[in-house]
């Protein structure tokens, strides 16, 4: 739709219309913005990243898989927000998987910490108009479907905006069309291609009894749900809970870009008034950790093979 930017040789010593201040709370990103971050990132870097992996809580290890590695500091990138929860790191990482360049963000936004739901999906865009074609969302979240157990890995087939059903949408506002059209269809927005690739590799690492498929909800948060609340998701038709990725997983689909995401179960969601497990954010941390090492495995081999089938490319 448009060309990449070239890259620029002016070098930013302070950050004009910088999305870190308090009185940008409700800052809606202008083309200028993206293109500027976009020029900062392609001048610092020779990496042309074809796959963003966006790293959900205590998942930052999945950039370890990866080569030729150069990292950026989210405070050092011109206009991007700031991680502030624990199991984030907030660094951008590119590096190569086999053949694939590729760009990790270890750590992403949520509405909870205050963020507008354009600068939550403020890397998207400049993911794609540094010619990504494929985006891989992973995060934790929390099991409603009762068959699910503690450390599956689901892959989400299809999700539940609650949000945007109360207006909190990333695409309300102008629309520009040269991301995407005004009104997308999301009834595809996980590419069956890549939820296919995504069964298979995983049936080849010996990972199919803890692999589901399902659909994913988001909520705000911070709080996790209430029992009341939890009975009516799961009468909604959801699998899983959380409280990120949809308004990643929008911006991208509105902007062409295949996506695929794998939403790591961490706890069992309260469906039950007499169940006396608690779920809290350390308990959510120690299970990414166990599973870390597998999802990075999943991760780097799904990379690799995408590139052998080509599915990187329309
Ligand atoms: O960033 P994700 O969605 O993986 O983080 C989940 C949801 C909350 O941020 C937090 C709750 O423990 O983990
Ligand atoms: O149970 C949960 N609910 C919402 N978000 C979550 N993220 C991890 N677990 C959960």
């Amino acid at each position: 739709m448009f060309s990449p930017v070239s890259p620029c040789t002016w070098l930013y010593s302070s950050f004009p219309g910088s999305l870190h201040t308090p009185e940008t709370e409700c800052y809606c990103c202008s083309f200028d913005d993206y293109k500027l971050t976009t020029e900062w990132l392609l001048n610092q870097t020779n990496h042309r990243p074809k796959v963003a992996v966006i790293c959900g809580s205590g998942l930052g290890l999945l950039a370890d898989g990866a080569t030729n590695k150069q990292t950026f500091r989210y405070q050092d990138i011109p206009n991007f927000p700031v991680s502030t929860v624990p199991g984030h790191e907030g660094c951008l990482v590119f590096g190569k998987i086999e053949d694939t360049s590729c760009v990790f963000m270890k750590g992403h936004f949520h509405l909870y910490e205050g963020y507008s739901l354009c600068q939550v999906t403020f890397p998207v865009r400049i993911f794609k108009l540094m010619g990504v074609e494929s985006v891989l969302v992973t995060n934790a979240s929390g099991g409603i479907c009762p068959d699910f157990k503690v450390g599956d890995i689901m892959i989400i087939k299809d999700h539940i905006n609650l949000p945007g059903f109360a207006g909190q949408h990333p695409l309300c506002g102008p629309n520009d069309e040269r991301f995407g059209i005004r009104f997308p269809c999301m009834s595809d927005a996980y590419s069956k291609d890549l939820r296919t690739l995504a069964l298979d590799v995983g049936s080849e690492l010996g990972c199919s009894h803890f692999l589901r498929s399902g659909v994913y909800c988001m909520v705000s948060g911070p709080n996790f749900e209430t029992i009341a609340e939890a009975r009516m998701l799961l009468t909604l038709g959801c699998d899983s809970v959380g409280m990120s990725m949809v308004p990643e997983v929008t911006v991208a689909k509105h902007s062409g870009l295949r996506v695929l995401g794998l939403t790591l179960i961490t706890n069992k969601v309260s469906l039950d008034y007499s169940r006396e497990e608690k779920v809290n954010h350390d308990e959510v941390l120690e299970i990414c950790k166990m599973r870390a090492e597998l999802l990075q495995k999943l991760v780097t081999t799904l990379i690799g093979r995408c590139q052998l089938q080509s599915i990187n490319r329309h």
